[in-house]
């Protein structure tokens, strides 16, 4: 697989008093043509990343290669990385077109190619009909599109799209959610995405790298993501996840047998774990309720949230700790639990991982 963009070693330290380390020691290899997502908390080193690689930052240390060249002495403009900002920087008194066409005209190319791009870039971002509009009288949707076909149009090997539909309604993310995806697949560019909202680095990503604190703690496919969390941190920050005390018994291979508090085994993902004491991660919606406190775990169910979609079942355990246990809704179904039953918990051998930290 061709490698896009190689980060080794990479990291960044703001000057100051005291200074700030943006990032601690980066490794890592994002493939050609590949939706990869940056995602992570607020101040985890997302955009500082992202300036490194468009070369708006100089790196403290490190090495940065685009298809396995140093990127470190090519200046912004002569790298073939365009980006898309959060605020779209669209010039609002210019047309739709305009815009699209302004970055092509300042590389100096012909003017014939310029009318042939900018009419297929609005065709992509499903524009042409607002050609002649102003920027500053379509809606923030729309806006959206026009900086996407203007950072398409000369074509970069890499687009770098920082936070791009945060300004944008929970319906019309939802929507350019898709768009976004379609773009990359559609183009064959190398999407290099940054975000702090974990749905939507779910649904759109090829890869993700979760990041805290400047570092990168789990890269990996979504599911694999999700399923499979690498550490505390990425199983918190993904999704909802009930922690569970557990003592190891013994590890064959990927699965380890495990002693719950209640002094039940169950058997679960090992994930490299070679510790006796361990911290088990477990979906909501992968444990099962059961009536009058059976299964691998017993307590009290304390409350009960109709989702619509799903219920949502607060379970004290008999240890004083809190579970959260998620079951779809079905129409011909009733949920014959109540606040106050004694229940219990089962869920199936591997649907649990053992957490690195
Ligand atoms: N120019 C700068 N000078 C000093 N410190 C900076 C500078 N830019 C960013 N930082 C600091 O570096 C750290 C990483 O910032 P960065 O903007 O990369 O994080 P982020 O994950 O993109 O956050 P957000 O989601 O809030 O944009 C933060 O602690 C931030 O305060």
């Amino acid at each position: 697989m061709t490698k896009a963009i190689t980060a080794q070693s990479l990291r960044k330290v703001y000057p100051g008093n005291p200074p700030v380390e943006a990032l601690a020691s980066i490794d890592v290899e994002i493939h050609d043509n590949e939706f990869f997502t940056l995602l992570g908390p607020s101040g985890c080193g997302k955009t500082t990343l992202l300036r490194l690689i468009a070369g708006f930052e100089h790196p403290t240390s490190g090495k940065l290669d685009m298809f396995g060249e140093s990127l470190l002495d090519a200046p912004p403009y002569k790298r073939p990385i365009n980006t898309v900002f959060q605020n779209y920087a669209l010039f609002p008194h210019m047309t739709v077109s305009e815009n699209i066409a302004f970055g092509l005209q300042m590389l100096g190319t012909p003017k014939a190619s310029v009318k042939a791009t900018v009419g297929e870039m609005m065709e992509l971002v499903q524009m042409s009909h607002l050609a002649d509009r102003q920027t500053g009288q379509i809606s923030g949707g729309q806006q959206q599109r026009v900086a996407l076909a203007r950072a398409l149009a000369p074509r970069p090997k890499i687009l770098l799209l920082d936070e791009p539909l945060s300004a944008l309604d929970f319906k019309l993310r939802k929507q350019m959610q898709l768009e976004l995806k379609r773009l990359q697949t559609e183009t064959g560019i190398t999407f290099i995405f940054v975000t702090h909202d974990q749905e939507e680095a779910l649904t759109m990503s090829d890869r993700i790298a979760v990041m805290s604190n400047g570092a990168i703690r789990q890269i990996g496919r979504p599911r694999e993501i999700y399923d499979r969390p690498a550490d505390r941190f990425v199983a918190d920050f993904i999704g909802d996840t009930n922690f569970l005390p557990a003592e190891v018994i013994s590890i064959t291979g990927e699965t380890a047998r495990l002693r719950l508090a209640s002094g039940k085994e169950v058997d679960a993902h090992a994930n490299g774990g070679a510790q006796s004491k361990v911290t088990l991660a477990l979906r909501p919606e992968h444990a099962e309720l059961t009536h009058d406190g059976a299964g691998l775990l017993a307590g009290t169910l304390r409350e009960v949230v109709y989702f619509g979609t799903d219920t949502h079942f607060h379970v004290t355990l008999d240890d004083g700790s809190d579970f959260v246990l998620r079951r779809q809704n079905s129409p011909t179904e009733d949920i014959s639990f109540a606040t106050g039953d004694r229940v219990g918990l089962t869920f199936p051998a591997g649907a649990a991982q053992v957490l690195k930290d």
